[in-house]
């Protein structure tokens, strides 16, 4: 098992790009392989997670070619031009992957099964099972179909209304994708605003999608058309750059090229209300999406209170959230977060364990966790639990601990983030 020892180091400065985003990456390949005609696909992240998407499309009769340097080019069949695989679908670890296929499987003319790796495989799935199974899916799976592997025998599907408990994306976007497949229009409600990179996707390849105050709809039926789709970097990625640049002193970091979506960039609105100084330099959009470079500097941090409709924009961020309180000034409190509770690992449970091992004062709450501000962590060994992204919050904690941390089990970083170890060891030194 990999294992990495991070030490505390000076200050962070220059430039870096990171990785791309990975929610977009997923939805480049599907709606490219439905589409009519050819993606092209720029800045694709070649981790683990979307690999395992390229590959379940590849096994489904599309062709992808990998051009290099994160370019894809996909020759989409159309709505209906997916083919039967011949073997079981594997996901990987990757959640995204086996919720968005569920929904879009459950509308083809074919018997499909997904799984994926020890972690995947606990992960709850009828969240989706159950609301697809009203649209007229039939899908089969461990535990009553709440658990991988799910067995999908596609058919005729049915529109419907479906009002989500969960503010979930792949809860979202798995019924826009089934819905794709129904008769007449399909609307979700959530009881706060998700990621909407299904909805940006879907009209930028020409589906009827119409986002309203609480929900979406979906129109069945479309004729989705190939186009040029530039992903940016992955603002969940670029969240432990803009952490480590804010609790080492003398920092001044310039990462380039970050995905800003207002769903998704709710760490800079966290981050901004400890006190982090974080300027967006030269905003943009391309392909539908808002694109920025972000300029960060070490600041004196203070501790909030987290909750609401901030969590769902912040969702992944959460572990590194906690790391940055750690360094601020009096006690977070993060609530409304009882979600990080079915990520890769129990994320509430993980971080708790993992900051206390190091000289973190930090208490699990049900719904998320209470954090005391310090000014240095002691260090000592602790392990990723198999998540990428404890894995490389721990790695950020430890540029501001005494004695250098040990992280163990963490070639999970391949996941979302090739390339971050040689990153942070390049910066920090
Ligand atoms: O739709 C997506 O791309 C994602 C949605 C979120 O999951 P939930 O929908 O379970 O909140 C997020 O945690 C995950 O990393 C990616
Ligand atoms: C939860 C995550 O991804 P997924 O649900 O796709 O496994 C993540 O990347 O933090």
């Amino acid at each position: 098992m990999k294992q990495q020892t991070i030490a505390s180091c000076g200050s962070l400065r220059g430039e870096i790009t990171v990785p791309g985003d990975k929610s977009i990456s997923h939805r480049s390949i599907m709606l490219g392989s439905l589409a009519s005609g050819t993606t092209l696909v720029h800045g694709f992240l070649e981790g683990e997670d979307s690999l395992a998407t390229l590959q379940a499309f590849r096994t489904m009769g599309i062709t992808i070619e990998e051009l290099g340097g994160g370019q894809l080019r996909i020759e989409g069949r159309g709505l209906h031009g997916l083919q039967e695989p011949g073997d079981v679908i594997d996901c990987g670890n990757s959640g995204t992957t086996m919720r968005l296929m569920l929904g879009l499987l459950s509308g083809q003319s074919f018997f499909s099964v997904l799984s994926g790796d020890q972690y995947l495989r606990r992960r709850p799935m009828k969240r989706v099972v159950g609301p697809l199974g009203t649209m007229g899916a039939r899908i089969w799976g461990r535990c009553d179909g709440e658990r991988a592997p799910l067995a999908i025998q596609g058919g005729p599907l049915k529109a419907a209304a479906y009002e989500s408990p969960i503010a979930s994306a792949q809860v979202k976007s798995a019924l826009m994708l089934a819905g794709l497949y129904a008769d007449g229009e399909t609307t979700v409600r959530e009881p706060h605003l998700s990621r909407d990179h299904s909805e940006r996707m879907l009209s930028y390849f020409g589906a009827d999608v119409r986002p309203f105050d609480g929900g979406v709809t979906v129109v069945g039926g479309p004729n989705l058309t190939g186009q040029e789709v530039h992903v940016p970097g992955d603002i969940s990625s670029a969240a432990f750059f803009m952490v480590a640049a804010l609790i080492t002193p003398g920092s001044e970091l310039l990462i380039r090229n970050v995905g800003v979506n207002p769903t998704r960039s709710g760490i800079i609105d966290i981050l901004r209300q400890m006190g982090g100084s974080i300027e967006l330099v030269d905003s943009r959009e391309r392909s539908g999406e808002p694109v920025a470079d972000l300029l960060v500097r070490s600041s004196h941090l203070q501790g909030i209170e987290i909750g609401g409709a901030l969590v769902p924009r912040a969702i992944d961020e959460f572990p590194v959230v906690s790391v940055a309180a750690c360094f601020a000034e009096g006690t977070t409190v993060i609530r409304d977060a009882h979600e990080l509770r079915v990520k890769e690992t129990d994320r509430i449970a993980a971080m708790c364990d993992a900051l206390n091992a190091v000289g973190g004062q930090v208490e699990p709450r049900e719904d998320g966790m209470s954090i005391c501000g310090m000014d240095q962590l002691s260090g000592g060994m602790v392990t990723s639990c198999g998540d990428h992204r404890i894995a490389m919050s721990m790695a950020v904690a430890a540029l501001r601990s005494s004695k250098p941390i040990t992280i163990s089990d963490t070639g999970c970083t391949e996941t979302s983030f090739p390339g971050f170890w040689q990153l942070l060891q390049h910066l920090a030194g």
